[in-house]
C-alpha cells in the first residue's frame, strides 16, 4: 500500500500501462515491460507504479464507479479516476501535468454506495460473479474478497544449486529481504521491494520467481531421482525446473507444449539452473504422444485453462473474458487428458493441475475422466483457494494407473 501520492511522471506511467491494458487490449505485463523498458526506474518506485496499476485493475470497475466513468472513457478520463483512486486510500493528490478534478463530497457518497454492493466493492464482472456463484457456491464470496489482494512475491530455491538458508544469506547481502513459508519446503516469501532479476542470485539460477501455490504442484509430481517424468504443458518450464531439482538431475525429464518460443525460453532457464536431464519436445501431431505410450513413471498435465485462480496477478484478463471461454477450455481439458494419459505406465502417476479454482475444470473433469478410464484410479485431489493460504488458486489431482 502507499504512504505518500505517486509522483508526476509515475502517474504518466501508470495511466500509460493501464491505457494499452483498457483501450488496446495488450496483457498487463507486456504493457509493464513496453513501459518500463529503457528507464531507469528505482524498485521501490516500480513496485509502488505496478502496485497502483494493479489495484486499479483488481477493483477497476469500484473505482470507475465512485468517479462516475466508463470504463472505456479510461484513454480521456483515466487521470479523474487516478485522483479518485488517491482520495479513496485518504492520499493527496499527485501532481499530474493535465488532470480532471474530483468532487469529494460526490465521491464519499459513491463510496457509501459501493459498500452496499459486494460484487461492485470487490472489483467482480457480472460475468465472473454468476460463474463464481454457479461453480463454487457458499465458498465464492471469499474467494472473489481474496482476489481483490495484491499478489505476494514469492520465489522458489533451485535445490540443484543451494538450500533456502544459503539462498536467504546470499539474498540479503544483495539486499533482498526473504521470509521461510513454513507450508512450503521450497519457497521464500520476497518482503523487499528489490528488483529480483538483477542479482547475482538470479544469475546464478539460485532461485526462480513462482508462486508458492505452484510450488505445491510441482511438489505433488513427488519424482525421483532416475525416473522418467514428462511435463506435457511444459510451457516455459516453472514446474519443470522445479521438477528437475526434485530429480537431482538424474533420470530422464521431457518438457513438452505446442509452442516452440516458450520451449526455447525453457531451455535458457534450466541452464541456468544447471537442471541438465531436461529434453525438450514440440507436440507436432499425437504421434508425438502416441510414441510414448506406457512409458512414463510420472506425467503432468498442467492443462491450459481459464487462469481464474491467478486473477491477483493478472487482473487485467477478468475485463477482457467472458464466460463463454470456458467450455471451449473445458473441451481442450479434455482432449489433453484423455490422450496425454496414454503416456502413463502401469503403477505410474497422473498428475492433472489447473491455476483455476472452478469445479467444471478441476474435479468435475477429474470425475468425468475416471468414469471414462477404470484403468486409472484418484490418489488425492486439492483445491488451493486463494482465501485460505494467500496464494495464487490452483487445483491439483494425483492418479494412478492400475492396468493397460
Ligand atoms: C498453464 S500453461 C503451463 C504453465 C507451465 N507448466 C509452468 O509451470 O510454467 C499451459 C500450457 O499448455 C500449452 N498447451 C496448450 N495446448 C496444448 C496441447 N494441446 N498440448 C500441450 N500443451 C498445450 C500452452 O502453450 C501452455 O504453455
Amino acid at each position: 500500500m502507499l504512504t505518500f501520492p505517486l509522483s508526476g511522471s509515475s502517474s504518466e506511467l501508470v495511466l500509460n500501462v493501464l491505457t494499452m491494458v483498457l483501450s488496446q487490449g495488450k496483457p498487463l505485463d507486456r504493457a509493464y515491460s513496453h513501459n518500463f523498458s529503457g528507464l531507469k526506474l528505482e524498485p521501490s518506485e516500480q513496485a509502488r507504479i505496478t502496485f497502483v496499476a494493479g489495484d486499479i485493475l483488481r477493483r477497476l470497475n469500484l473505482y470507475c464507479f465512485i468517479v462516475d466513468i466508463e470504463q472505456h472513457e479510461f484513454d480521456r478520463l483515466g487521470s479523474k479516476l487516478l485522483n479518485g483512486w488517491h482520495l479513496f486510500h485518504g492520499l493527496a493528490l499527485p501532481k499530474m501535468q493535465y488532470s480532471l478534478q474530483v468532487d469529494q463530497k460526490q465521491l464519499n457518497e459513491k463510496i457509501e454506495a459501493a459498500k452496499l454492493i459486494p460484487t461492485l466493492w470487490d472489483g467482480c464482472p457480472e460475468w465472473l460473479d454468476t460463474l463464481g456463484q454457479a461453480q463454487l457456491g457458499d465458498k465464492w464470496p471469499a474467494e472473489r474478497a481474496a482476489l481483490t489482494q495484491a499478489p505476494r512475491r514469492f520465489i522458489r530455491v533451485n535445490e540443484l544449486k543451494t538450500n533456502r538458508e544459503k539462498l536467504m544469506t546470499s539474498l540479503a547481502k544483495e539486499g533482498v529481504d526473504t521470509q521461510i513459508v513454513a507450508t512450503v519446503d521450497s519457497a521464500l516469501e520476497v518482503t523487499s521491494d528489490s528488483a529480483l532479476f538483477r542479482t547475482d542470485s538470479f544469475q546464478k539460477g539460485l532461485f526462480e520467481q513462482q508462486d508458492a501455490g505452484s510450488q505445491l504442484v510441482a511438489a505433488a509430481v513427488d519424482a525421483k531421482p532416475g525416473m522418467r517424468v514428462v511435463d506435457a504443458c511444459a510451457g516455459a518450464g516453472g514446474k519443470t525446473l522445479h521438477i528437475a531439482a526434485q530429480m537431482q538431475g538424474k533420470g530422464r525429464l521431457l518438457a513438452m507444449d505446442i509452442e516452440q518460443w516458450k520451449l526455447d525460453n525453457l531451455k535458457t532457464r534450466a541452464k541456468r539452473a544447471g537442471a541438465h536431464n531436461v529434453e525438450t519436445r514440440i507436440i507436432a501431431s499425437s504421434k508425438t504422444i502416441k510414441r510414448l505410450k506406457l512409458t512414463a513413471d510420472r506425467v503432468l498435465l498442467d492443462v491450459p485453462c481459464s487462469g481464474l485462480g491467478v486473477l491477483k496477478r493478472n487482473p487485467d484478463s477478468k475485463w477482457r473474458d467472458t464466460a463463454e471461454r470456458l467450455p471451449v477450455l473445458i473441451d481442450l481439458q479434455k482432449q489433453i487428458i484423455d490422450s496425454y494419459s496414454r503416456m502413463v505406465k502401469v503403477g505410474g502417476m497422473l498428475i492433472y493441475a489447473t491455476c483455476s479454482i472452478m469445479p467444471d475444470e478441476n474435479r468435475n473433469q477429474v470425475d468425468r475422466f475416471l468414469r471414462d478410464n477404470p484403468h486409472f484410479s484418484l490418489i488425492e485431489d486439492e483445491t488451493i483457494l486463494v482465501s485460505e493460504q494467500g496464494f495464487d488458486g490452483f487445483y491439483l489431482a494425483k492418479m494412478i494407473r492400475n492396468a493397460e
